[in-house]
């Protein structure tokens, strides 16, 4: 069943170069769906726009465009609805060190959600929830790690914490933005199969952002591959890796380690530079210039991102391809595939 939608999400900023304003575009009209019980995952080089979805997704940040969508009805960013949203939707941050509070304990950090989300009956009820959560992220006993503090737990079991917390208002959707990136080589398949199990016992929705094309095939229904802000291929995980169609896939495939022997490696950002010739920016002379669309005036997006690097590039490329169906629920943005030709 599909929970949460993103519809052709979009998010600028203006940032600085030099003296010069310059609009970023760091995603650009990216639509997909989340559905209970299945990881999808969102994969792509450093400073692709991975990050900027799970922040607009879990509302930390404003879409300038497009919308988001739980249950099918357009999301509130404020009061009531927000906190509902908060509830359904959670998100795990990559560094387990810095979302925790060093002055907080394990059973501050669990005892906050279920309060505010108002989870619980009664301090008995609370306190019975609280060693539940622990026992379903393997701390154990619960009452050893309760008092401690994070500086007092290695890495993993800080994410861990971290799971525990985004678990405590029993949401649908949980979206896990590099969640073993900073982790021992040696616990990230822990940990990544602990946040297996928890989408299978809770029928989660699970997002998952990595640069690892390994554990997002292992870990993952679909993948999605994004370029410089936009959703460039997307499929079932074995047909995009196996058979990436998209000359950017192709490239981050063929960097990818074989998963049998390196499950849990960083192939994206060891085999690729985070960047090509083109740079993700856009000019942009004034802000007060912008199209209601959210282009920009003077924005360069006109032609394929990814050609300067492409080695299928042609003249067509110039243009802005449309993403064109590939295959069975498989897409790419590519002029290679018009007129039918990817199947
Ligand atoms: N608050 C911000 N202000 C200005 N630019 C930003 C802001 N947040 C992100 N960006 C820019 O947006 C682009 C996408 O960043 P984002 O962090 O979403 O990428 P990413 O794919 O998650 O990268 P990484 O894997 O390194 O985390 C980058 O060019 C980044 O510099």
């Amino acid at each position: 069943m599909s929970v949460l939608q993103a519809d052709a999400l979009v998010k600028e900023y203006l940032v600085r170069d030099g003296r010069r304003r310059i609009t970023l575009r760091a995603v650009d009209e990216l639509s997909f769906e989340l559905l209970s019980g299945t990881t999808v995952a969102l994969v792509g080089e450093s400073g692709s726009g991975k990050s900027t979805v799970a922040r607009m997704l879990a509302q930390l940040v404003r879409p300038s465009s497009g919308a988001i969508r739980l249950d099918g009805e357009s999301v509130s960013s404020r009061g009531r609805g927000l906190r509902r949203y908060r509830e359904d939707v959670q998100l795990v941050f990559q560094d387990p060190f810095g979302s925790l509070n060093p002055f907080h304990t394990v059973d501050h950090h669990l005892r906050r959600p279920l309060r505010v989300h108002r989870r619980v009956e009664s301090r008995a009820d609370e306190d019975r929830q609280i060693e539940h959560l622990l026992e379903r992220v393997n701390l154990t006993p619960p009452a050893r790690v309760a008092g401690k503090r994070p500086h007092e737990l290695s890495g993993g079991q800080r994410q861990r914490i971290a799971i525990a917390r985004a678990l405590a208002p029993a949401p649908r959707v949980l979206l896990a933005d590099e969640p073993v990136s900073m982790l021992d080589v040696s616990i990230r398949l822990e940990i990544l199969n602990l946040i297996d199990r928890l989408k299978e016992e809770d029928d989660l929705a699970v997002l998952y952002i990595t640069h690892d094309l390994a554990t997002a095939r292992h870990f993952s229904r679909r993948i999605l591959v994004m370029y410089r802000g936009e959703l460039v291929e997307s499929g079932e995980s074995d047909e995009v890796i196996l058979r990436p169609r998209h000359p950017y896939t192709r490239l981050l495939a063929s960097a990818a380690p074989d998963p049998r022997r390196r499950l849990g490696t960083d192939p994206v950002s060891s085999g690729l530079s985070s960047g090509g010739p083109e740079s993700p920016v856009t000019p942009s002379v004034d802000a007060s210039k912008r199209s209601t669309s959210g282009a920009t005036e003077g924005d360069a997006s006109g032609g394929c991102r990814f050609r300067q690097r492409c080695p299928s590039a042609m003249a067509m490329c110039a243009q802005r391809p449309p993403i064109l169906p590939v295959g069975d629920g498989h897409t790419a943005r590519c002029w290679l595939y018009r007129d039918g030709a990817g199947f």
